[in-house]
């Protein structure tokens, strides 16, 4: 019987275009002034570090750095650094009204029902936890982070591979087989699986198949189906 879910954010409750034409170019254009502005403050300059350690280069220069970024975010790599300052960049944005979180209305309808069921929510995005709150606090349906019993990001580990989905589940007070991990990618359902979760693929453009149980948005889905 599922008694929690777990969910990721991009392609399964939010527009993957809402992250890459929105967010993505939005943390790009700002990156730059943001890290001259704040490199020296402990929690950029922390990422500075994390970053300079990855490229295997410890004396690299802002400027290099901010190149390195840029070029991340280009390629969409989900490093935790990187996740981590888009994360602070995104917060003036919201806050400044530039954008709202974006929330698939049969998505943020299935969250509102389940919570309503006392089904524990948690999410698991490689967006930085600060950037989940983020999404939810100024979402086109107001501030719903009291949906949600907890957040993960990267921290735990990549959402390709099994031990993450391990790390979390020690965290939580379920069996993981009492927890359905919904994503709009395979690899990391596959990864949720070998871990003992329960799995359902949002396929949102309606075409493709999958191996695992799958849906092309919210509507119908059912737990007592997960069985
Ligand atoms: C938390 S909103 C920003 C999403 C993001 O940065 C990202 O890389 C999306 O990854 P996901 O794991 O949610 O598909
Ligand atoms: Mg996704």
């Amino acid at each position: 019987m599922i008694k929690a879910i777990l969910t990721d954010i991009e392609g399964t409750i939010t527009r993957i275009s809402f992250v890459k034409d929105v967010l993505f170019p939005y943390a790009a254009k700002q990156l730059a002034t943001f890290l001259r502005l704040n490199a020296k403050k402990a929690h950029v300059a922390e990422q500075i570090v994390a970053v300079k350690t990855i490229i295997d280069e410890p004396n690299a220069d802002l400027e290099r750095v901010i190149s390195v970024l840029l070029t991340w975010i280009e390629e969409d790599k989900k490093i935790t650094p990187l996740k981590q300052l888009q994360g602070l960049i995104w917060q003036t944005g919201y806050e400044h009204g530039d954008f709202k979180g974006h929330l698939y209305p049969d998505a943020f309808d299935f969250l509102q029902a389940q919570h309503a069921q006392n089904i524990a929510l948690y999410v698991y995005s490689s967006g930085s936890v600060r950037a989940q709150q983020l999404l939810f606090k100024y979402s086109d349906y107001g501030d719903i982070r009291a949906l949600f019993n907890d957040f993960f990001d990267t921290k735990v580990g990549a959402k390709q591979e099994q031990a993450a989905y391990n790390t979390i589940i020690e965290q939580l007070p379920f069996d993981a087989s009492e927890v359905l991990f919904l994503s709009d990618v395979a690899a990391e359902l596959d990864a949720a699986k070998a871990a003992g979760l329960k799995t359902l693929h949002l396929i949102r453009d309606g075409q493709a198949q999958s191996e695992h149980p799958y849906v092309h948005d919210f509507t119908n889905v059912k737990l007592e189906q997960f069985i």
